[in-house]
């Protein structure tokens, strides 16, 4: 039985919000523990399509903390839309922006990346909808990726005229082969649900959210006899030159991330491609 929200994090205000206190359709970020099995559901709650501005960052970010502060036995990632889990990175971040908060913007994204690839409880996430370029991120920093039939998912960016970090591609790269992450990347392939089930880009093929999230609580259960240190150790240690290349290069990551965004090119770029989608949803 699900426990309601055991923190539910940065309102849509900017607000931190407390325990209990208002109702969770106010909250970026719904945190529910199960009582029996001590794992929690996160759900993304920025309607209408989870797109990841600094707000929702910071949210993810203060959860995570929180799972680890309460030695969380375990993490399922899941949406509140019906149709999208995330669009990815709020194009509003980098079109005309402040360099100040494109600075937080990305630094706060890093921050997320570290905390979630590197988590020492395991992840999962239920993706129950489309599930483009940042939003295929998340679920790449999980351990196991269970998605809904008739939804895209993948590293566009390229089609979008702009590079994935590094640290994006080692996220690609850690969970299908090299060939394949590489095609992937350099074509911005948006993969349908069974596409992506084939490239081992997710694991498992779910038939409704319902259906997702039991399928992740089934590879939680994978862990209870194995030691949660013994696991958490092997999993960071798999992932620590992936982790270190960005400790080293933070702050070259966030400069060359401004000065990227900031090219006339790039912000054409964006201002046609943010018409179009706004194109798309007049219709
Ligand atoms: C070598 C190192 C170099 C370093 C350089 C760094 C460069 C940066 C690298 C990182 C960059 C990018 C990563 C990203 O994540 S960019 C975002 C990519 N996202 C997408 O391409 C997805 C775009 N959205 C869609 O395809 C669709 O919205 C959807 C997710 C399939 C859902 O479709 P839908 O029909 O359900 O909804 P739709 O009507 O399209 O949208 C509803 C409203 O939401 C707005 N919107 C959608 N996506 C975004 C977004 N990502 N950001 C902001 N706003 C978005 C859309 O415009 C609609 O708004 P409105 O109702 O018209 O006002």
């Amino acid at each position: 039985m699900l426990r309601s929200v055991l923190r539910a994090s940065t309102t849509r205000l900017g607000v931190t919000g407390s325990r209990f206190c208002s109702s969770a359709a106010d909250k970026l970020v719904i945190t529910e523990v199960d009582d029996k099995t001590g794992y929690a559901t996160v759900t993304l709650n920025r309607p209408p399509v989870n797109s990841l501005n600094l707000e929702l960052l910071t949210a993810i970010s203060e959860t995570l903390d929180d799972l680890q502060n309460n030695k969380s036995r375990g993490m399922i990632l899941t949406s509140s839309s019906k149709s999208v889990f995330s669009a990815g990175l709020d194009i509003m971040e980098m079109y005309k922006p402040k360099v100040d908060r494109m600075k937080e913007f990305w630094s706060t994204l890093q921050d997320v990346w570290f905390k979630l690839y590197g988590s020492p409880f395991p992840t999962v996430a239920a993706i129950n909808g489309h599930s483009p370029a940042g939003g295929c991120l998340l679920s790449l920093c999980c351990e196991y990726r269970v998605m809904c039939q008739n939804y895209t998912i993948g590293l566009n960016e390229t089609r979008l005229g702009i590079v994935a970090p590094t640290w994006f591609m080692a996220s690609m790269r850690n969970a299908m082969s090299r060939r394949d992450a590489e095609m992937a990347l350099t074509l911005g392939t948006l993969f349908t649900t069974d596409e992506a089930l084939k490239v081992g880009l997710v694991d498992e093929v779910a038939t409704s959210k319902e259906d997702a999230i039991a399928k992740a609580t089934a590879f939680l259960d994978k862990f209870k006899k194995i030691s949660p240190q013994a696991r958490s150790m092997t999993k960071q240690a798999l992932r620590s030159k992936d982790i270190m290349e960005l400790e080293d290069n933070r702050t070259q990551d966030i400069d060359l991330f401004v000065y990227a965004v900031t090219q006339p090119k790039v912000q054409k770029g964006l201002e046609m491609y943010l018409e179009a989608l706004k194109a798309k949803s007049a219709k």
